[in-house]
């Protein structure tokens, strides 16, 4: 009944509008699921070994929803229809009428994601403000719906997630994938197998990441001129460095901690594996996230205010970690 079937990198398994006759099995290679929009392909989301694919028809028998395409050379089995439907004919009606129901909805999800998809590729995909509101999303449904973990974090379904995004706030599901594939490489989230082939997202640090939002957004709409000036990825580096040495010095009295810049410049490659040199303080006095250089016989100094600008620091790392990751 069931046979094997090898797609090498590249193919398609089956393209959208086919008529269906088989669901499939991952068994070794990936696959993305994807629609063409134009020219172009939206990928909706990407399967490997153990995953299932092409089961909708076998409940609403109408041609194939989506392309699956092999991303690198696959063997998949196929369970054909034919052979399946007796076992279908003896599963309650209601678990059918699930099935079917399940499957317009995701149906129409697919729909809403072509349509928001952004057909031209000039056009910035992850804008700050909607890398924004994406994780308040995640924030929100973990807020609501999350169970508490052990390590602290908050977990959610996948799937509740994905509802979320595309019902409630109409935004793209495959956009959140990425930005929550961002925060896992970014240690806020964690993503887990519930052993039932659905997934679960854990928020690991729910109050840092609702702060990190708060931040962001007032940073966004504030006015130029009422506001500290991004960072880049080297003064964020020269930041946090000049941080370590700041804290280990005793704050005076308006709470300014005074680093010898030439003592930085001496032990920051061994300690920080970056060499900070004293000009490199430049630049993040001039954006006013230092106090003052000052220069005496003694050495070059600046003077940092720790506890005003370590989250700044923070928040800055994730900015820039974050355009790194969703371009
Ligand atoms: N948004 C989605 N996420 C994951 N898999 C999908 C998605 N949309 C469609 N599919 C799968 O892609 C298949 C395309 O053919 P079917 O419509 O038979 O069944 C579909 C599902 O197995």
């Amino acid at each position: 009944m069931a046979e094997a079937k090898k797609v090498a990198q590249g193919n398609y398994l089956f393209r959208e509008g086919d008529p269906p006759d088989a669901m499939y099995i991952v068994k070794t290679g990936s696959f993305a699921i994807t629609k063409t929009k134009g020219n172009s392909e939206i990928v909706l989301a990407e399967i490997t070994v153990g995953s299932m694919v092409g089961e909708m028809a076998l409940f609403d028998k109408k041609p194939r929803s989506a392309n699956v395409k092999a991303t690198k050379d696959a063997e998949v089995i196929a369970l054909p229809y034919d052979s399946l439907s007796k076992q279908m004919d003896s599963l309650p009606v209601w678990v059918r009428a699930i099935m079917k129901t399940l499957n317009e909805n995701l149906r129409e999800a697919n729909k809403k994601i072509k349509i928001l998809e952004n057909a031209n590729p000039s056009e910035e995909r992850f804008p700050p403000h909607i890398v924004n509101k994406y994780i308040s999303i995640l924030n929100l449904v973990s807020h609501k719906y999350g169970k508490q973990e052990e390590s602290g974090g908050v977990s959610i379904s996948s799937v509740l997630l994905r509802n979320y995004t595309i019902q409630i706030f109409q935004e793209a599901t495959n956009k959140m994938q990425t930005v929550v594939n961002a925060l896992t490489e970014l240690d806020f989230v964690k993503q887990e197998d519930r052993g039932d082939g659905s997934q679960k997202v854990i928020n690991e640090k729910p109050t840092e990441l609702f702060a990190f939002v708060d931040w962001y957004n007032d940073w966004l709409f504030k006015q130029e001129k009422d506001r500290l000036p991004e960072l880049s990825d080297n003064e964020v580096k020269v930041l946090n460095g000049l941080l370590l040495f700041a804290r280990r010095i005793e704050p005076d009295k308006k709470n300014f901690r005074k680093v010898n810049l030439n003592d930085v410049q001496n032990d920051s490659m061994k300690e920080t594996g970056n060499l900070i040199r004293p000009e490199d303080a430049n630049s993040l006095i001039e954006k006013k996230y230092l106090g003052e250089k000052i220069m005496d016989e003694a050495g070059t100094y600046v003077m940092v205010n720790v506890e005003e600008i370590e989250s700044l620091a923070n928040n800055w790392t994730i900015v820039n970690a974050l355009k790194k990751k969703l371009r």
